[in-house]
């Protein structure tokens, strides 16, 4: 009999609606199956990719355009998904990826100004277009995650969340046209409500992965 196959589900969404939470959460109740979980997040999960956040999303200096932005976040990942993200799914582990590409798409695109073909030409550049196996698109009003954020840290946000609510409703408004267009690879789930809430309607979508 050969082994089970290795998952990609990546959790994605705009600022403090609940991905690391829930990412927890989801990998908890995967190794309780007695699944090997590797849990990781974006930008960032190997060394290289952790010091290219550092440079990406600390407030020091003067920041980055949109173009230079895009190819920093695709570097990480290139790096990620070669050295963790490949490596883990190949020997049967579910990788939970605390955001993907599509942060990419949303953030630098829908945000941004780049075009999704651009963004998409990175990624098949850097990572060879890998993508999820599920894509968990986690949604909030934006008072909610404002009210999360604020009473996780203040709402003192890091170069990219301190952007104002226009690029952020930009970011918010890609997140759900990929979703439509892609209905497939994208579960998109309610994220208000309590936190074992949310997990339940992320378990019932995982359900067919997991038989
Ligand atoms: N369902 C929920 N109800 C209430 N509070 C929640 C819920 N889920 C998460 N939180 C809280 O909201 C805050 C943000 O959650 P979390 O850090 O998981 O979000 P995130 O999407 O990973 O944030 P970021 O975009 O900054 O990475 C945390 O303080 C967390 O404890
Ligand atoms: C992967 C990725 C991330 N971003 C942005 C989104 C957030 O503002 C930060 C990451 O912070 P988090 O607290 O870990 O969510 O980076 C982006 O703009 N593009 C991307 O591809």
């Amino acid at each position: 009999m050969s082994a089970a196959p290795g998952r990609f589900i990546a959790l994605e969404g705009g600022e403090g609606v609940g991905k690391s939470t829930q990412g927890r959460m989801l990998a908890e109740a995967l190794r309780a199956r007695g699944l090997e979980v590797v849990t990781t997040r974006e930008p960032g999960g190997t060394a290289g990719a952790e010091a290219i956040r550092t440079m990406l999303l600390t407030t020091d200096g003067e920041g980055w355009g949109a173009r230079a932005e895009a190819l920093l976040f695709a570097a990480a990942r290139a790096d990620h998904v070669e050295k963790l993200i490949r490596p883990a799914i190949a020997r049967g582990a579910w990788v939970i990826c605390d955001r993907f590409v599509d942060s990419s798409r949303a953030y630098q695109g829908g945000g941004g100004g780049l075009s999704d073909t651009d963004v998409l030409d990175l990624h098949r550049i850097g990572s060879e277009g890998l993508l999820p196996d599920l894509t968990v698109l986690l949604t909030v009003r934006p008072e909610v995650s404002a009210q999360r954020l604020a009473m996780r840290d203040g709402g003192a946000g890091d170069r990219i969340e301190s952007r104002g609510a226009p690029y952020h409703a930009r970011v918010a408004e890609a997140f759900r046209a990929f979703a439509a267009q892609d209905p497939d690879r994208f579960a998109v789930i309610d994220a208000e409500g309590s936190p074992a809430d949310v997990h339940s309607r992320i378990m019932a979508r995982i359900a067919g992965f997991l038989t």
